[in-house]
């Protein structure tokens, strides 16, 4: 494709070594920067390229590529913006370019591979294990057979289709090709998603090739890491306000806040950028880091995009300045610190930090992105916390148990278009009553605790008091 002589390169593009999954907003936010700020010192061939491929519509491939690679990240702090331009980017592919995936990671030279592809994009059931009886997964599971029984290494068959069938794709090429070692990495918004990509790459090879399982266990890294910047989808005004500043038409820029955070813990076998060099941090427990980053922040972005659109709120920033969901808020940060393992002040900063971003109003959040597939993102932004207060043997929370409610009628309302995870439990809530409504959430999102009658109790509580608002 013909890159616009606007964005050609000033210095030669580094060597690919990162494969990227996943070329949405949140990647070129968080990943790309991080990695051009740790290669910032180094000369071009001694960087981390990074080639990135879409992992459903090639859309994101096609704008990028116009501009080789290159786009504008836009920090929009509360005061103003700043621009830069990103270079990082050096391939962008459509995912289902499945001979230029798999070469790639068939190389020595590439040591890591990182996904964004959202929670539904693991393939996971309500136990963490892959879905196999998802019909995208068992066209997987047959292409892939196919595959090994071929000894196809790179080959022109097509891509598979789900993240864990590229992934397990990729790795099986370079097993084929003899490409070594290499670290996995995870940056979705999910508890362990290191490991959870284990479990679902690990189960699929399991139903492919158990030689092909054996060689991933030894030979592939899963690393885990919690990521932070909220980063909006951009809007048509975002793009125009980069051309109007910059003089250059960018079809692919972002709009994020100043604060970014990047905490990881795991090994990489065949190297790294020197991220930590950009600020990142390197752990041995990721654990109290993500329950922080999930309880507070994703938890209470999920409370505002449901509570808040009936309330007349489309923004984070517009829900957040709306007294009642603010003290709602406040009561779902205590019920979360109860159990988390955080010295005092660490959460305090962290909570006068989350007060800061989310007043923010020059980030246009919306609330229906945050409430897309909400079956994907309440088990670990909220019924996590119910079973750590069980555990501590604290009472339910209530505003743990709100949330679920105004989920519940969100899905009456309609949300499970946008959920494709909740469509069973959507048709099956129809007009149960509040104890009915209860039990039906809890079971969906989490079975484990469908016997905890204190919580089924605050649940249909919740319910029953918004019926009443509703009816009055
Ligand atoms: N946006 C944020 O503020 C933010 C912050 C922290 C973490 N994250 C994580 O990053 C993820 C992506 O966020 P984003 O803002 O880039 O969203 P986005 O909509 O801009 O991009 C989503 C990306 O995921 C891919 N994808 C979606 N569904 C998929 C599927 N089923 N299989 C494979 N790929 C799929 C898309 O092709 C796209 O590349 C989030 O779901 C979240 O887990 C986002
Ligand atoms: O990106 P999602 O869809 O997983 O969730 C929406 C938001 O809660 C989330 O993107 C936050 O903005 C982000 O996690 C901030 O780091």
């Amino acid at each position: 494709m013909d890159v616009s002589p606007a964005w050609h390169r000033d210095a030669p593009a580094p060597p690919v070594r990162v494969v990227h999954l996943g070329l949405g907003a949140f990647a070129r936010a968080h990943l790309l920067t991080y990695t051009q700020d740790a290669d910032a010192q180094l000369p071009p061939e001694q960087r981390w390229g990074v080639a990135g491929f879409t992992g459903r519509s090639p859309r994101a491939a096609a704008d990028l590529a116009a501009q080789d690679g290159r786009y504008t990240v836009v920090e929009r702090g509360p005061d103003g913006d700043t621009m830069r331009v990103v270079d990082a980017l050096v391939e962008v592919h459509d995912g289902a370019d499945g001979a230029r995936w798999r070469s790639l990671l068939s190389r020595p030279a590439v040591g890591v591979l990182s996904l964004t592809v959202t929670e539904a994009g693991y393939r996971r059931t309500s136990t963490g294990a892959l879905d196999l009886e998802d019909a995208d997964v068992r066209d997987d599971v047959a292409l892939l057979r196919r595959l090994v029984a071929d000894g196809d290494g790179h080959g022109t068959a097509p891509a598979a289709t789900t993240a864990p069938g590229r992934v397990l794709d990729g790795l099986r090429a370079r097993r084929a090709a003899g490409g070594g070692p290499l670290a996995v990495v995870g940056l979705d918004n999910l508890p362990d998603n290191g490991d959870a990509l284990r479990r679902v790459v690990l189960e699929l090879a399991d139903a492919v090739d158990r030689d092909l399982a054996r060689w991933l266990q030894v030979h592939v890294a899963f690393v885990s890491s919690m990521v932070d910047r909220i980063t909006p989808a951009t809007t048509p005004a975002d793009r125009a306000a980069v051309e109007l500043a910059t003089g250059r038409a960018d079809r692919a820029p972002v709009v994020t806040e100043p604060f970014r955070e990047w905490v990881l813990s795991g090994r990489f076998p065949a190297g790294r950028p020197a991220w930590d060099a950009a600020g990142a941090r390197f752990v041995a427990d990721l654990a109290p880091y993500e329950h922080r980053k999930l309880w507070l922040l994703n938890a209470g972005h999920s409370l505002l995009a449901y509570a808040g659109p009936p309330r007349g709120a489309a923004t984070v920033a517009e829900a957040f300045a709306d007294p009642a969901l603010r003290d709602r808020l406040e009561e779902l940060w205590r019920e979360a610190c109860d159990v988390l393992p955080l010295i005092p002040t660490e959460l305090d900063d962290a909570l006068a930090d989350l007060r800061e971003r989310f007043a923010n109003a020059r980030i246009e959040h919306r609330l229906e992105q945050i409430a897309r597939d909400g079956s994907q993102k309440l088990p670990v932004r909220v019924l996590d916390v119910a079973r750590a207060r069980r555990a501590a043997g604290l009472p339910v929370g209530d505003a743990g148990a709100a949330v679920l409610a105004d989920w519940a009628l969100h899905l009456r309302a309609g949300g499970a278009a946008t959920d494709p995870g909740a469509a069973d439990l959507a048709a099956r809530l129809g007009a149960a009553d509040p104890e009915a409504t209860a039990a039906l959430v809890v079971h969906a999102l989490a079975p484990d605790l469908a016997d905890d009658t204190a919580l089924l109790a605050a649940v249909a509580g919740a319910v029953a008091d918004r019926h009443a608002l509703t009816s009055s």
